[in-house]
């Protein structure tokens, strides 16, 4: 882990005084997050002498009562859907037209619901500056014939730009409130991060350095599956002795996912914002939760009559989108075809409950490899099945 001194942050900013240089920054989506990240973004950008005060936001256009959003963001500077309570800087400005929003712009923000990433970028192919960098915030993974892909891989495959990600324990309503949260961005070059970490670190949102952006983003992605099983206890009504023993089993087979299908991800990285901290406020405080509370209960009291992910999704969220069912289901289409499904009981689990009509209450049906002290690199799974 490594941070950037005070010092290293003027000295970064003298080299961009002196150059005449600055970075120009666009915002890829005004979703929740999106919004919130806008809002410390426009207060650095208007800050530092490294970027152009001028911050765009693409914001997919649609209707709000009548008139239309990015007008509403424009003239209120509030997203009043996405992030209602909560003023812009007004050095942000909302943009519908993709392409026109990436105009000079040298560095990205991609926040997105993960589902939208690729063709976003297929649109955006040709339309970059030289030179252009990113950092995806988004959470959640990619799976195509060659295994599950990052979402900096998928902005690199369309793109051809380097990409940085940052991820942490950062419910966004929370965030734009200004309350102290820490993130972890990861990079590959170190310039780049410095850059990402000087547009984003604040006193109230500490960013933490990592190498490398497989970790931040496969524990990221795989957290909100893990989240489900958080909803599904609570509408159980287990308490918290049991929310915690699923968090650290779940946190066993992030772990695990992570290094079966990525180089370079180190256990301290778990205990960063990105790794544990994001699965304990998930696991209380997010929509992958609460919808998964709604939906269990709905099977719990309806039987066979209950709500859909679709419906709780569309009629709790308003809009935003749910990650953890998504990724459940892609993660165990990967581990079906790399016939691993031994190795990840409780993801599996979850993806049943979920999906298969398994009932809820095997939430807490854990296999007894996950009690043996090897258990965080599965070799306890090979000693169980060998004896
Ligand atoms: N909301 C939160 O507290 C946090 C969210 N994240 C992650 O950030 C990413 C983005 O999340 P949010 O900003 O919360 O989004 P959101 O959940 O609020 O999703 C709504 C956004 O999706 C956009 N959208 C809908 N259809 C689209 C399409 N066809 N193409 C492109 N965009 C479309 C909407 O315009 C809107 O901006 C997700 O991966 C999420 O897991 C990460 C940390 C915190
Ligand atoms: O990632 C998050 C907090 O760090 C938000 O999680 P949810 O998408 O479940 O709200």
């Amino acid at each position: 882990m490594a941070s950037i001194t005070a010092k290293a942050l003027d000295t970064l900013e003298a080299t961009f005084a002196a150059s005449g240089r600055e970075e120009k920054v666009a915002i890829i989506g005004a979703g929740n997050w999106g919004s919130a990240a806008a809002m410390i973004i426009g207060r650095n950008c208007a800050k530092l002498d490294i970027f152009d005060d001028n911050v765009t936001v693409w914001c997919l256009e649609e209707k709000v009562d009548g008139g239309n959003l990015t007008d509403v963001i424009n003239s209120t500077h509030v997203n009043v859907k996405y992030l209602p309570d909560h003023k812009l800087p007004e050095n942000v400005r909302a943009e519908p037209d993709l392409v026109k929003s990436v105009a000079g712009a040298t560095l990205l923000v991609f926040v997105l619901p993960h589902q939208f990433l690729a063709r976003t970028c297929k649109t955006l192919k040709g339309h970059l500056a030289e030179n252009v960098k990113a950092i995806s915030l988004i959470k959640g993974i990619d799976f195509d014939d060659s295994g599950p892909q990052l979402m900096t891989n998928v902005i690199k495959r369309e793109l051809g730009i380097e990409a940085c990600a940052l991820s942490g324990a950062n419910i966004a309503n929370e965030i734009a409130a200004g309350k102290f949260c820490e993130s972890t961005i990861g990079y590959e070059s170190k310039e780049t991060g410095a850059l990402f970490f000087a547009l984003f670190n604040e006193p109230n949102f500490r960013i933490s350095l990592v190498q490398g952006v497989a970790a931040p983003q496969v524990f990221g992605a795989i957290k909100n599956i893990v989240a489900l099983g958080a909803g599904f206890c609570d509408a159980l009504e287990m308490g918290n002795n049991t929310k915690a023993a699923l968090m650290r089993i779940g946190l066993i087979e992030m772990y695990r996912f992570a290094t079966q299908y990525f180089q370079g991800v180190d256990t301290a990285t778990m205990v960063e914002s990105c790794g544990m901290a994001d699965l304990i406020t998930t696991c209380m405080g997010g929509r992958n939760r609460r919808v998964a509370e709604a939906y269990a209960r709905s099977r719990l009291e309806k039987g066979d009559d209950h709500r859909t992910w679709e419906d709780l999704e569309a009629e709790m969220l308003n809009g935003q989108k749910l990650q953890g069912t998504g990724a459940a289901k892609e993660v165990f289409q990967i581990l079906t075809r790399d016939n691993l499904l031994d190795k990840f009981p409780f993801l599996v689990t979850l993806y049943r409950i979920a999906f298969e009509g398994k009932p809820i209450e095997d939430v807490v049906h854990i296999p007894e490899e996950h009690f043996l002290p090897s258990s965080l690199t599965s070799k306890a799974a090979a000693t169980v099945a060998s004896a």
